[in-house]
């Protein structure tokens, strides 16, 4: 169970005090004013990555939030430079041979960014447009995120630029097999345990898990996101869809404002996007959209759980694509090559994929009266858009707080596993709400006490962030 948020955070207090012993025991060393120090550091971050757009990205979303905590207590800028660079980043060739006997080589990353908290935790994405600096922002995300869940797990994240669409079931296997054969040697339910991302769902898991078993001779928890007959967890396909809009719903809450009988956008139409719809339904609110990479579809009076339970259907079936779902239903529109950012309605779930929302998106969303945009996907509004949310007083939660529901079902499944034991929906549901809600409140109170007012981005980022860099700082500065 998570502890409750005074038991975690530290008060500004002991900070202060931190930081005196700090400035005591660093008076001999002659350096710079804070606000310089962290303007070099920002530069070295960006002179050491250049040419990596996401992964700078992802650093500067961070520390334009971090930055008047670091001036005022910098003692935490050279746990910041450490955390900046990831303890371990292993790129490596991934040969195979496709269903008429070709080789095909692909590249295969894991990025082990953080283990001041426990094992390096973090799915692995199959996709074409996979490269490090996509990997190394994940991973740096999952830092935070992992830190927020309060289980007790590093971070990691990882895959490969192989594209599955349109692949056989058996290229499919061949491929996760040959992937394994280079990335077993790091992985371990002590030291590294992947769960899916884009495109790496329960089979690909097994496939993983199988070669994985084969040369370890280990059945062990190191893996998660596993099928129920093997040792996976009720409600982790659920958990990340589910939990967003439990996260959306406390926020909403702390606003007087309600998700029933309102309108909401989702983008994307996989594991996230599909578990957010069936959750808004639960709640009574009237999701209008789903998409894919090739265009949306547009519901009018919002879709139904049957209409649900058919794109499951159709997800199924591997190659069905979303355009589909038009010759199900007589009220649907298509539209190929947007995305849904255009329709008008109160709520935003982006749950597809990185950069979805540029400041373009963002100022029609606001044209059209949004009043939350809740992100399910990994960093898919850009640092414009972010700001401008903020500015326009729309409620913003970032996807490493408003998403974490996913990986803290991950690690239930690795206490479930370390117990020998399964939990019911029920226990893992009620864990995953309570877990949410922490989220929440701590974000909320770390905003809160650091001058953020209700600024959720910022309070993630700074409970987050203090955790881990504690942590580094109290194992001898690692
Ligand atoms: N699966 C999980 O537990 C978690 C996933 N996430 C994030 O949620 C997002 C979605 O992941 P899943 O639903 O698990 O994956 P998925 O593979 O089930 O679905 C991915 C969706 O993104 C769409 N997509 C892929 N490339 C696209 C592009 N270039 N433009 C527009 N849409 C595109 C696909 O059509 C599909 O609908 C990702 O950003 C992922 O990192 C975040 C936390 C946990
Ligand atoms: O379940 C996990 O280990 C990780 C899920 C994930 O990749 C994410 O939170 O982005």
């Amino acid at each position: 169970m998570p502890v409750s948020v005074t038991q975690r955070s530290e008060n500004s207090h002991i900070l202060e005090l931190k930081a005196k012993a700090y400035s005591t025991s660093h008076s001999g060393v002659a350096k710079k004013a804070p606000e310089q120090q962290v303007e070099d550091l920002r530069r070295a971050v960006h002179a050491r990555n250049e040419g990596e757009r996401e992964f700078l990205d992802a650093v500067d979303e961070v520390l334009n939030t971090l930055r008047p905590l670091l001036v005022k207590y910098p003692q935490y800028i050279e746990p910041f430079e450490r955390l900046v660079e990831p303890e371990r980043q292993i790129a490596f060739r991934v040969s195979w041979i496709d269903d008429n006997g070709n080789q095909v080589v692909n590249r295969g990353y894991r990025v082990q960014a953080n283990s001041a908290l426990g094992p390096y935790k973090g799915g692995l994405r199959f996709h074409k447009d996979l490269n490090m600096s996509v990997v190394k922002s994940l991973a740096f995300e999952q830092v935070f995120k992992n830190s927020l869940t309060n289980l007790l797990i590093g971070a990691a994240k990882g895959g490969s630029d192989f594209d599955p669409t349109g692949r056989s079931d058996g290229e499919v296997m061949r491929f996760c097999q040959s992937f394994m054969t280079e990335l077993y040697r790091y992985l371990g339910p002590d030291t590294d345990i992947p769960s899916g991302d884009i495109n790496v769902g329960s089979r690909e898991i097994g496939y993983l898990f199988g070669q994985y078993k084969r040369l370890t001779n280990h059945f062990n928890g190191a893996f998660t996101g596993k099928d129920l007959n093997w040792g996976g967890s009720n409600i982790r396909p659920e958990a990340t869809g589910y939990g967003l809009v439990y996260f959306s719903e406390y926020y909403c809450n702390h606003r007087r404002i309600s998700l029933k009988g309102h309108k909401s956008i989702v983008s994307g139409s996989g594991n996230v996007a599909i578990y957010t719809v069936e959750k808004l339904l639960d709640l009574g609110s009237i999701p209008l959209t789903l998409s894919d990479s090739n265009g949306y579809i547009y519901e009018p009076a919002g879709f139904t759980r049957k209409d649900l339970e058919f794109i499951k259907e159709l997800r199924i079936s591997q190659n069905g694509y979303l355009q589909q779902y038009t010759a199900y239903s007589k009220t649907a529109k298509y539209f190929p090559n947007e995305k849904p950012f255009t329709v008008k309605a109160d709520f935003a779930f982006p749950c597809a994929i990185q950069g979805e929302i540029t400041l373009n998106e963002a100022s029609t969303l606001a044209k059209n009266g949004i009043k939350g945009v809740f992100e399910g996907a990994n960093l898919p509004s850009s640092n414009e858009a972010i700001s401008f949310f903020k500015k326009n007083q729309i409620l913003f939660a970032p996807g490493k707080a408003a998403n974490a529901g996913g990986v803290a079902v991950s690690g239930l499944e690795m206490i479930q596993n370390s117990q020998r034991q399964q939990w019911s929906k029920e226990v893992v549901d009620e864990k995953l709400r309570l877990i949410m809600k922490d989220i929440f409140d701590t974000s909320l109170k770390a905003a809160n006490d650091f001058g953020y007012t209700d600024d959720i981005q910022a309070g993630a980022n700074i409970a987050g962030f203090l955790k881990v860099a504690d942590s580094m700082i109290q194992q001898g500065n690692v």
